[in-house]
């Protein structure tokens, strides 16, 4: 798991430590670990190839700490023969910082010699943006803005010390330019915004140095499961399993006018690892499933769900409709003692239906941004803009695990830290790959996840489902379908068994 604190947090973990230690010493740490990144990168041969002798480095600075940790770790590398310059870009300067490159020949132009900086950004093989780490606040003002947009037309490789400067470090928020980092250094713990978009898209690979914070550093205020993690959550049959022990899910979708929801999400669900995939729906979407999926046990259904077979999680939703019919049959879901999913058309009706929602056993809702905001009162664009504080928000308000799909996945539980998913890959957004996530999230609950667990688990393999059918070898990426995603379930498993 990679652990993320807000600011106020990291604030108070990095005085009690300080109190500890001589002044100076965390900074140095710091900017120890940040030469260090930096001469890798240089000397790699993959990302510049020169090595650190004679090589032209920039250093963007601020006028806070950040700007501090940029000078000392440009300090380091000037001392191994870099060409380092300074662009002083804050009101003031770190004073011991700079002081620290004069002395092995580093030099410092001032921004505002516009020429003479773009010169230096244009030339350099390597950027340190130092300008602004977690005392950043708001849009980056000038001349951050320029250097940030300079900085990313030079085709030299930018490493961001501690965070990108322009996103905000606890929520991920981007209000205007901000430095587009191929990696970030991050300091003591990843920050929330390092993981979520839309700042984790300008993170790029996130290093973590150890400043010895760890100790001093409460909960989390978000995480992002890694692969061990979730191989640990999944159930894995044993000698013992049968059909009915591994999970029976029942899966509630489609209908007249929608059914190719349903077979996405059945398709999800038997190759998400049920026992068995319990399907009712009306005639046709009943008809489709099984010339598809033979393997699911059908039932059609009018307005009851009485015939169907016990089922140990329900999924609801997908292509089902929202009219009255729709509104009675995911009611009787909803009044189970069973952990239900809702997705889709099921989300709909909630959002008229609150009241639905206050039930004791698990309930997971899977919306995207335009049904979060429906469920909140808001509009798609405010939950884009903050996904985070949108996603929470949902948690306590409607007494649900929420996941919020988008181009970052994440997923809150009332007084939990948000998870946060790592995999996935744009080519997802075609229609009826959420359908798949239903499925297969809904059967994760089935053989018994926790909610929050399930979610964080079905997010992680259909992520992975995803990068692995629109680019299975690493050759170059092709559009996928939401089949695809299906086909690729198996593949997906397979990189956590290993
Ligand atoms: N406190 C510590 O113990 C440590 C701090 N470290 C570094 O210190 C950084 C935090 O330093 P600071 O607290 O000095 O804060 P920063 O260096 O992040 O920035 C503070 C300065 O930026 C200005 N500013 C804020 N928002 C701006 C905007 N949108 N546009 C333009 N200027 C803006 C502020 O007026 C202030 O002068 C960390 O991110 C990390 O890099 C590291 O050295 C590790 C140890
Ligand atoms: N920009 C993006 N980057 C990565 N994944 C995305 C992006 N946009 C959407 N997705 C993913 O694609 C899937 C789309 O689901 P959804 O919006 O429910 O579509 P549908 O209802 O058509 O199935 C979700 O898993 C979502 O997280
Ligand atoms: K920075």
């Amino acid at each position: 798991m990679r652990y993320a604190h807000e600011v106020d947090k990291v604030r108070t973990a990095e005085r009690a430590l300080m109190a500890r230690l001589p002044e100076g010493t965390l900074m140095r740490r710091a900017a120890a670990g940040l030469a260090a990144v930096c001469a890798r990168l240089l000397s790699s041969g993959r990302e510049v190839g020169l090595g650190v002798y004679g090589a032209p480095i920039v250093l963007l600075v601020g006028s806070g700490d950040n700007g501090g940790d940029a000078l000392y770790a440009g300090a380091g590398l000037a001392r191994r023969g870099a060409r380092v310059t300074a662009i002083l870009a804050g009101a003031k300067t770190h004073e011991g910082g700079l002081a620290a490159l004069r002395a092995v020949g580093g030099r410092a132009v001032p921004a505002t010699d516009e020429a003479g900086a773009a010169a230096e950004i244009d030339r350099a093989d390597l950027i340190v943006d130092g300008m602004l780490g977690i005392g950043g606040r708001g849009g980056l003002r000038e001349p951050y803005a320029s250097l940030a947009v300079r900085a990313a037309d030079s085709g030299a490789v930018v490493v961001a010390c501690d965070l990108p400067s322009g996103i905000d470090a606890s929520t991920g928020q981007v209000d205007g330019p901000a430095v587009q980092a191929d990696v970030t250094v991050t300091f003591g713990t990843y920050k929330p915004g390092l993981l979520v978009d839309p700042g984790a898209r300008h993170a790029g690979v996130v290093e973590l140095v150890d400043i010895g914070l760890g100790p001093y550093l409460p909960d989390p205020d978000v995480c992002a499961p890694r692969g061990d993690d979730v191989a640990a959550w999944l159930p894995r049959p044993t000698h013992e399993s049968d059909k009915y022990r591994r999970g029976v899910v029942g899966v509630l979708a489609g209908g007249e006018a929608f059914t190719g929801a349903a077979v996405l999400a059945v398709g999800g669900a038997v190759h998400g690892g049920a026992g068995m995939v319990r399907f009712a729906s009306s005639e046709h979407p009943v008809e489709l499933v099984r010339q598809r999926w033979p393997e699911a046990v059908t039932t059609v259904i009018g307005d009851s769900l009485d015939q169907v077979g016990r089922v140990q999680a329900w999924v609801a939703g997908p292509g089902l409709g929202t009219d009255e019919r729709a509104e009675a049959l995911l009611a009787q879901v909803l009044a189970t003692d069973l952990p239900v999913l809702v997705d889709a058309d099921g989300l709909t009706i909630l959002s008229r239906r609150r009241d639905l929602l206050w039930r004791t056993p698990p309930t997971l809702l899977t919306p995207h941004a335009g049904e979060l905001a429906r469920l909140l009162g808001t509009d798609a664009a405010e939950v884009e803009a903050r996904r985070l504080e949108h996603v929470r928000r949902a948690a306590e308000e409607l007494n649900a695990t929420v996941l919020l799909k988008g181009s970052t996945t994440v997923i809150a539980e009332a007084e939990r830290p948000v998870r946060v998913n790592p995999t996935g890959t744009p080519w997802l957004a075609t229609a009826g790959t959420g359908d798949v996530l239903s499925g297969l999230t809904g059967t994760l609950l089935a053989g018994g996840l926790p909610a929050i667990d399930a979610a964080a688990a079905g997010a992680y393999l259909h992520g992975l489902a995803g990068r692995l059918s629109a680019d299975p070898n690493g050759a170059g990426a092709a559009p996928i379908s939401a089949y695809d995603v299906v086909d690729a379930l198996p593949a997906a498993f397979r990189t956590l068994s290993a």
